[in-house]
This record gives C-alpha cells, structure tokens and sequence, in this order.
C-alpha cells in the first residue's frame, strides 16, 4: 500500500512539474487519462484472470510434490516413477502458461505505456519548434515560446512519468493481489464450519430454566430415550434408540461394523444432530439445553479410536493442555500406562522426580517415533489426567455448598484395537483400576466399544455390568453380565 501510494505522488509531482515546463500540454491531460483509465482497466481485468490461473496451477504443482513425498515408496515399489515423473513435468508446464502470459501482458502494457508517453514527447518537440519558428513569424501558430531548458525539463520528466505509471498500475495489480489474499483468508474462515459458531449456535438453544449444578455429572446416569440422529439432515444413523445406563455401570458395546457404535458415543457429544423427537439425559438435565462446552468439558472424558497427535507440540501439551497438574500427575500418568520408561530413556531415576523435569517441554518429534499402540497408550494417559481435571469443579467458580465431586461419564471407543493381547490386558487393567473400580471406590460410568468383548469379560461385575448389541443404528438387545456359577 505505501509503495502504491508513493508512486501517485510521485505521478502528481512529474505532472506538476511537466505542466509548469510546458503549460500547453495540458490540454493532452484529458486524453492521457483516458487512455491510461482505459489501458489499465483491461490490463487488470486481465491479469487479475491469470493470477487467479496461476495461483490453481501451483497449487497442482505443489499437491503432486506432496503427494509425491508423502508415497514415495508406494511409487518405487510399483515402479510408477515415469508415469510420476510425467505427470508432474505436465503440471509443471501448465503452472508455467499463466506465467509466461503474465509477462506478455506486462510488456503489452509497457508498449502501450511507451507509445503514449512518445505522442506527449512529439507534442513537447513539435510545441519547442513551433514556438521557436513563432518567434520569426508574423502569424505565429502559438503563442508561447519556450526556453530550451523548459523543453529539456519537459522532456526528461516525460521519460520518467513513463517509468512512474508503468510502476503505479503494477503496484495497484500487486495490491490488489493482495487484498485477493485477504479475501481468500476470510472467505476460508468465514465458510469453514468452525467449533465456534456451532458454540454460538448451541448458545442460542441454551435453556435459561437449566440451572447446572457445579458437580454435575454428579453420578453419570446415561438417559437415551427415542434417540434419532444423523450427520447430515438425510439418513439416520441411529434410530430410536431407547437405553438407560445406571451410575458406575459398564456399557459393553458391541456390533457389525457400521452398525452405530461410535455415533452412539457421538451423540453423546454432541457431534451428532439428534432429532426433537427423543432426548439424551445425563443425570436427569437434557443435553440438548446445555452449551456445547458444558457438555465436553465437564461431562465425558473420552479416549477415540484415532489417537490426535502433534509432532511438533510439547509432551505435557498432549498430557494435560491447560497446563493445571504438577510434573508430578504427568510421571505417575505415564508409570500407569507403561510409557515413563520411554520417555525419559535412561535418564530415568525412580527416585528422583527432578530427573524426568527437562521432558515436558520437549516436542514430541524429539522423542523415538510411538508405535499405534504407544499412540494409542498416551491417549489413555491424557485421559487419566483429564479425569483428575474435570472430577472437581474449579475453586473460585462455585460457591462451597455447589463443589461436590463430579462424575465424569468415560466414552472408550475401540482403544485397544491396535494394542496386542499383552498389552490391551495393561491397557484393561489400568482402565478396571482407574475408571471402573475408581481411587476411592466410586467409579465411573463407563461406555466401552469393542469388537473383542472377551478381552474385557472377566472385569464386568456381574448383575451390575451390561453388554449392549447394536445393529443398523439400534439397540438389538441389552445383555446383563451373568453371575458365575
Ligand atoms: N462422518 C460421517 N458422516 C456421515 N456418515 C457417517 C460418518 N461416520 C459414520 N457414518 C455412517 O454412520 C454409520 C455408523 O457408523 P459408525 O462409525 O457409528 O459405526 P461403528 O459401528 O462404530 O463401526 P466400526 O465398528 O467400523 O467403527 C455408518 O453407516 C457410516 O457410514
């Protein structure tokens, strides 16, 4: 913009001057603001057209790199490098067209830039001659006569108004390009469905009438009566749904692939639009009056079957992102889960809880790269620690009467699905000890799904525990865990 704006005073200034040097040539003005007006208007029309061509052509460019990176071996090992090669030396030339026209338009506009500036140059000579002859004759065809050194002035200031409005339309070309870029960002960020709005919206449906206790969930209670949802406003995903999971219970659930397992869980959270005609109730409050960050923040730790990492962020940002618990519940989260000893190499001491200080910080690129189940084991450590997060309401928020403990509802979706048989057992273990039985004996509400209800069995509680058997989007049936005989 400063560039841009420099050039029109510079522009103003070469007129002046040039007009003072040759008051005449202000009658072209009109004329050369016309045709500057309407050379710039199709040059801008035009080169607006190509960048837009240019930009979607890199872009192809730079998805065949990436693409080309990312399977590089998937290409060597079927030997596609010629077709690879080919393809991407056509997206290249193609990338290369919008170029090459860019910079034919750029010395159009020179040319026609040049061709207007020499009529202004012939117009100052002719006017020099004429007035030099006027100065003899009798009849003079005009009457000004100017000095040698006016024209000398007139004439270089016309060489350099040329530079000037050649400069003054590609800076209003580069403005405008950027100004695109903007409007790019913003159309992006304004058309990209964002958590915010979906906030804002749910905002809107909160019910005023609700008031929500500090400690809720305060027992976990799971309410889904007449449950139809969908992710999109056609098909149902689930379909009337009618299940009531007790406080402390665990919810086996089990089913052919497809058949609404992790919607239910989904629905849960809110990531699913449940139709009016039925309601999800966590201890008796209906979740569709509740803000949506209510509903994540307070009542359900969950682990997903795709664990979400960062290379690039901290190990303690993957632990515990709102940096409340002390180095101290990070470690004895990560002894739980096996993973410490891996983290902290051979630096390692039991004994000393400094020696583990300098790993929080450190990116988890710098760490050796984790296996799927390791991944998959420090989503479970997360959890851990957003049980201990989430289980007390926050001191200053609530008065003392409101801050009773709160029951986080735990939601396990296929965890163990790339875990061997030795390790989905630790991986059960610290999940029976933690979430089922609970630290001081009450435990959580607990939503486990899994194609391998075996691996699970022997921790169920019988009379008390449920396997629930879902299929396309129903519950099938409800089974209660069998009292051994
Ligand atoms: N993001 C989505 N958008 C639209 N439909 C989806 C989406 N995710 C799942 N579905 C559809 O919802 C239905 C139930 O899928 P869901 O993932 O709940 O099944 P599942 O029982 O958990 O399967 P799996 O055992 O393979 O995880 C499927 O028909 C699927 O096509």
């Amino acid at each position: 913009m400063s560039s841009f704006l420099a050039q029109v005073f510079k522009l103003l200034m070469q007129v002046i001057v040039l007009l003072i040097s040759q008051p005449l040539l202000g009658l072209t003005l009109p004329a050369c603001v016309v045709i500057v007006y309407v050379v710039q208007k199709w040059y801008l029309r035009t080169s607006r057209q190509l960048r837009r061509m240019e930009l979607e052509s890199q872009s192809a460019v730079y998805f065949n790199i990436l693409e080309t990176v990312s399977g590089v071996q998937t290409i060597r090992a079927f030997g596609w490098q010629d077709a690879i090669a080919k393809e991407s030396s056509v997206s290249l030339n193609n990338s290369q067209r919008p170029v090459y026209l860019t910079r034919s338009l750029r010395r159009w506009l020179n040319v026609v830039l040049d061709a207007v500036v020499a009529c202004i140059a012939v117009g100052t000579v002719w006017l020099a001659v004429a007035g030099a002859l006027a100065a003899g004759s009798s009849q003079p065809i005009v009457k000004f006569t100017p000095s040698g050194g006016q024209v000398g002035v007139a004439l270089n200031i016309i060489l350099l108004t040329n530079t000037t409005l050649l400069r003054l339309i590609q800076q209003w070309t580069n403005l405008e390009v950027s100004l695109g870029a903007v409007a790019r960002l913003r159309e992006a960020t304004h058309e990209t469905p964002q958590e915010e709005s979906l906030l804002e919206k749910s905002k809107n449906s909160i019910d005023p009438d609700i008031q929500l206790p500090a400690n809720w969930p305060s027992s976990g209670e799971i309410d889904f009566s007449n449950v139809t949802a969908s992710y999109n406003q056609d098909t149902p995903v689930l379909n009337e749904v009618n299940l009531c999971i007790k406080p402390g219970q665990v919810a086996v659930i089990c089913g052919r692939t497809g058949s609404g397992k992790s919607s239910l869980l989904m629905s849960l959270l809110r990531l699913l639009t449940v139709r009016r005609t039925g309601k999800i109730a966590i201890d008796g409050i209906d979740l569709a009056g509740l803000r949506l960050d209510d509903i994540r923040e307070r009542a359900f730790v969950t682990v997903s079957q795709d664990p979400f990492l960062l290379p690039g962020a901290g190990l303690r940002f993957h632990l515990d992102p709102t940096e409340t618990l002390p180095n101290k519940a990070l470690a004895e989260a990560l002894k739980k889960t096996g993973l410490l000893s891996l983290f902290a190499g051979s630096s390692y001491d039991e004994a000393d809880d400094a020696s583990t200080d300098s790993l929080w910080d450190r990116a988890l690129s710098s760490f050796p790269v984790l296996s799927a189940g390791q991944a998959q084991l420090l989503s479970i450590t997360r959890a851990l620690l957003q049980l201990q997060t989430r289980s007390s309401p926050s001191s200053g928020q609530y008065s003392d009467h409101d801050r009773g403990k709160r029951m986080p509802i735990i939601l396990l979706d296929e965890i163990t699905a790339s875990l061997d048989a030795e390790t989905e057992s630790a991986v059960y273990d610290v999940v029976e000890e933690v979430f089922i039985k609970g630290r001081d004996g009450a435990g959580h509400t607990v939503l486990v799904v899994t194609h391998r209800p075996a691996a699970l069995t022997k921790r169920l509680r019988p009379g008390q525990d449920v396997t629930v058997w879902m299929s396309n989007g129903k519950v099938e049936r409800v089974d209660p865990v069998a009292v051994e005989n």
